[in-house]
């Protein structure tokens, strides 16, 4: 058959068909995020000089817990996927990857996962990312997902846990800086889905998933919106000395990153129904996470301590000069 040159070609194609359904199950678009709060608690735990083999690891263990967690969701919520307009070409409720199979799919990946944190990483590190599936498959997608509109609060832990991962992989116990990290994310959460949500609300409400624009409405929605985005701002400031271990490059990035972000969560208050407004603050949760995170990593540098201590010390002999010419 070989000889025909078209039955390989069409193996091949189907491999690849059958591997992108397998990725797609892990709703890859999300986890570089995940991923990016975890390495920013690295660089902190270590004072910007994380061990690359260390990072190596924890990012892929992460990654492997991420994509577990996500393909046990698709097999849970395989009846609502089938019935929203945005989730039906999922590999599971279009046909292309039985449950058994994901599931399967979502052990080996779990397994691998803990073994890789646990052995290289430490035991706590593997143990978080296990408790991040367990909140994530019991407490949201089980217990809370279709029963609460507080689902994405309480939720929303799970979410927050890979700070917590990547901390723990470095120094094998938790502070109160990781806590902290995990708070700032499990704060962010509502903002970022509740904008998602309002412009999604047709599709929760014809399955009967009480996310908050389907139960209270668009007004009530943006407004808890803005009490949140109100809470996580000022939060963002804790990590900056004298409190924490940040200093002013991640304090000046925070402070633009808020303004923003609080700028946007009040347009929308004022116009909740308005949907490119919702949109374009789903979008801006995500730059806001990414880049405040980035900032995180940037302040921890030693290079950017040592930049700092530069840049005073100039402007402090500038102002001793000034001083003495005036004086
Ligand atoms: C319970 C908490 C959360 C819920 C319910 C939630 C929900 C969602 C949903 C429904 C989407 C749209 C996905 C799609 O179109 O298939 C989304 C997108 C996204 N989420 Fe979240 N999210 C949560 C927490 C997080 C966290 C903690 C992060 C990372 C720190 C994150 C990062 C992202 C990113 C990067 C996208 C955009 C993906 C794309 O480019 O399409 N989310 N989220
Ligand atoms: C440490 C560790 C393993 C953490 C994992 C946490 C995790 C997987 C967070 C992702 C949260 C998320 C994108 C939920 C999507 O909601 P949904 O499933 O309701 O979205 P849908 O409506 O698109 O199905």
């Amino acid at each position: 058959m070989t000889t025909t040159g078209t039955c390989i070609p069409r193996r091949n194609e189907n491999i690849r068909q059958v591997l992108q359904s397998y990725v797609q199950l892990t709703k890859p678009r999300i986890i570089p995020l995940l991923l990016i709060t975890t390495a920013a608690a690295m660089w902190i735990a270590s004072e910007g000089s994380v061990e690359p083999l260390l990072l190596a690891v924890t990012l892929l263990g992460g990654t492997l817990a991420a994509a577990s967690a996500q393909t046990l969701n698709c097999i849970y919520d395989r009846d609502i996927d089938y019935d929203m307009q945005r989730t039906r070409k999922r590999p599971i409720p279009s046909g292309r990857v039985q449950p058994q199979h994901a599931l399967i799919f979502a052990i080996a990946l779990g397994v691998v996962s803990f073994v890789l944190l646990a052995v290289w990483a430490n035991l706590l590190s593997a143990l978080l990312a296990m408790a991040g599936i367990a909140i994530y498959m019991l407490v949201y997608t089980h217990w809370l997902k279709r029963n609460s509109p507080q689902n994405i609060v309480i939720g929303g832990a799970a979410g927050a846990i890979p700070p917590l991962v990547g901390w723990a992989a470095v120094t094998g116990d938790l502070g109160w800086m990781p806590w902290l990290l995990f708070a700032i994310i499990f704060v962010w959460t509502p903002p970022h889905f509740w904008s998602l949500a309002l412009m999604i609300r047709d599709d929760y409400a014809a399955v009967n998933v009480p996310m908050l624009p389907v139960v209270a409405g668009e007004k009530e929605t943006a407004r808890q919106i803005w009490l949140y985005t109100l809470i996580v701002v000022p939060m963002t400031a804790l990590p900056i000395v004298p409190w924490g271990p940040l200093g002013a490059t991640y304090a000046a990035i925070a402070g633009v990153l808020g303004a923003l972000f609080l700028q946007k969560a009040s347009q929308l208050k004022q116009a909740p129904s308005d949907k490119q407004l919702a949109r374009s603050l789903f979008k801006f949760s995500i730059l806001y996470m990414m880049l405040l995170c980035t900032g995180m990593v940037v302040d921890s540098l030693p290079v950017t301590h040592q930049v700092t201590v530069a840049i005073v010390q100039g402007l402090q002999q500038l102002a001793q000069s000034l001083a003495l010419s005036f004086g």
